[in-house]
């Protein structure tokens, strides 16, 4: 006769109860563990250990099933014992000391900041939305040379867009945070209402030519896709076509810009709601040299090396997941003369001060490689 359903259910509840007790007389030795080395000052995780460990457990399985069961099984144990034991250093004091200082609030009088293209560009609207009137400000040729003045002293803080709602990350700047040891203090997000415009008197049936930013062509693709004898021209950023626009004065010329920029630069709209997404918006984030952080700040920024090996992301992730941390962001960035291995950028939520972030964090540094924290703002 088949057992019943309820009697099998019995059985697994008496073994999972075995387990759960197990589990927890295991954890007691993890800590005396973890003691240990705090005293003679060797390092939680040995790999060779773990290795052993996985092989040891797999032999004594009897199918390949199972054999991948138990192993994964061991993963997931050494990875919480390891855990509980950074927990344990963190209360001994024992992680790598935080060099970010929290202050009450960012100083935004008087100061002076520097962005990338020409007035009228989104990043000077971010800039004014951001920082208010009382500040002095000027521009640079490119996200680098912005970088460079913040290290330099010649600005205080630099605007720089980093993603996009509907084109993605701005490259470039990932690759700009990883150069440089600036620091993301704030972040502002600008709704891009691109339009076309062109000078005044001209008209859509006038227009041959499209000057923009290649992310603001690639936003309005459709509308472009749409007027197929039109010829596009990728430029430095939007602002810097509309004002190329409004200085030749060639009927054949639009630019696609914010209408902030084409009244700026006196050109006419021809053409509103152009992009594909009309809820697209850029975000900007604001960077400085100094290792502060604002007590509200509620967001943090780290990014980190991963060797080519299978499991090493899903591990480097599990320390957000165990601390209760919400991710918001995950981008990879190639590193440079190592091909296919990566420098992951994740965003997620919380403070340096909270003690869930300070573990985790704590977590991180000795699994990872070139831990990097770029900010909490
Ligand atoms: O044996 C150790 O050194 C431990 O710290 C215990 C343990 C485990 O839980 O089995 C945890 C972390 C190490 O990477 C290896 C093994």
């Amino acid at each position: 006769m088949m057992p019943d359903l309820q009697d099998l259910r019995k059985e697994i509840d008496a073994i999972d109860n075995q387990m759960t007790s197990l589990f927890e007389k295991r954890m007691e030795i993890a800590e005396q563990v973890a003691r240990f080395k705090i005293e003679n000052e060797k390092p939680v995780f040995d790999r060779t250990r773990e290795l052993e460990k996985l092989k040891s457990v797999s032999q004594k399985t009897h199918s390949n099933f199972n054999r991948c069961g138990i192993q994964e099984l061991y993963q997931q144990i050494m990875s919480i014992s390891r855990k509980r034991q950074y927990q344990l250093l963190q209360e001994h004091g024992i992680s790598q000391k935080s060099l970010f200082t929290p202050v009450d609030n960012l100083e935004k009088e008087n100061v002076t900041v520097v962005f990338q293209g020409v007035e009228g560009a989104y990043s000077h609207a971010a800039m004014c939305r951001f920082f208010g009137n009382s500040i002095q400000s000027y521009h640079v040729d490119t996200w680098k040379d912005a970088m460079e003045e913040i290290k330099h002293g010649r600005a205080r803080y630099a605007v720089l867009p980093i993603e996009n709602s509907t084109a993605g990350i701005v490259q470039d700047n990932y690759d700009l945070l990883t150069a440089y040891d600036h620091v993301i203090v704030g972040e502002q997000i600008i709704p891009c209402q691109h339009v076309l415009a062109g000078i005044p008197g001209s008209t859509l049936s006038d227009i041959q030519h499209v000057y923009s930013h290649p992310q603001a062509l690639m936003q309005c693709r459709e509308f472009l896709d749409s007027n197929e004898n039109w010829c596009t021209h990728d430029f430095s950023n939007t602002a810097a076509a509309a004002k190329k626009v409004a200085l030749e004065k060639d009927k054949t010329q639009a630019a696609i810009a914010s209408p902030y920029a084409a009244e700026y630069f006196g050109l006419s709209v021809l053409k509103e709601g152009i992009f594909s997404n009309p809820e697209n918006s850029t975000r900007f984030i604001i960077v400085t040299k100094d290792k502060i952080y604002q007590k509200a700040a509620h967001k943090i920024s780290v990014s980190y090396e991963l060797p080519h090996e299978s499991g090493s992301l899903y591990n480097s992730l599990s320390h957000f997941i165990y601390n209760g941390l919400n991710m918001t962001k995950i981008e990879s960035r190639p590193i440079a003369n190592r091909n296919w291995e990566y420098r992951f950028f994740v965003d997620f939520e919380g403070n340096l001060s909270d003690s869930a972030v300070k573990n985790a964090l704590c977590g991180l540094s000795f699994e990872v490689q070139n831990l990097r924290i770029h900010g909490n703002y």
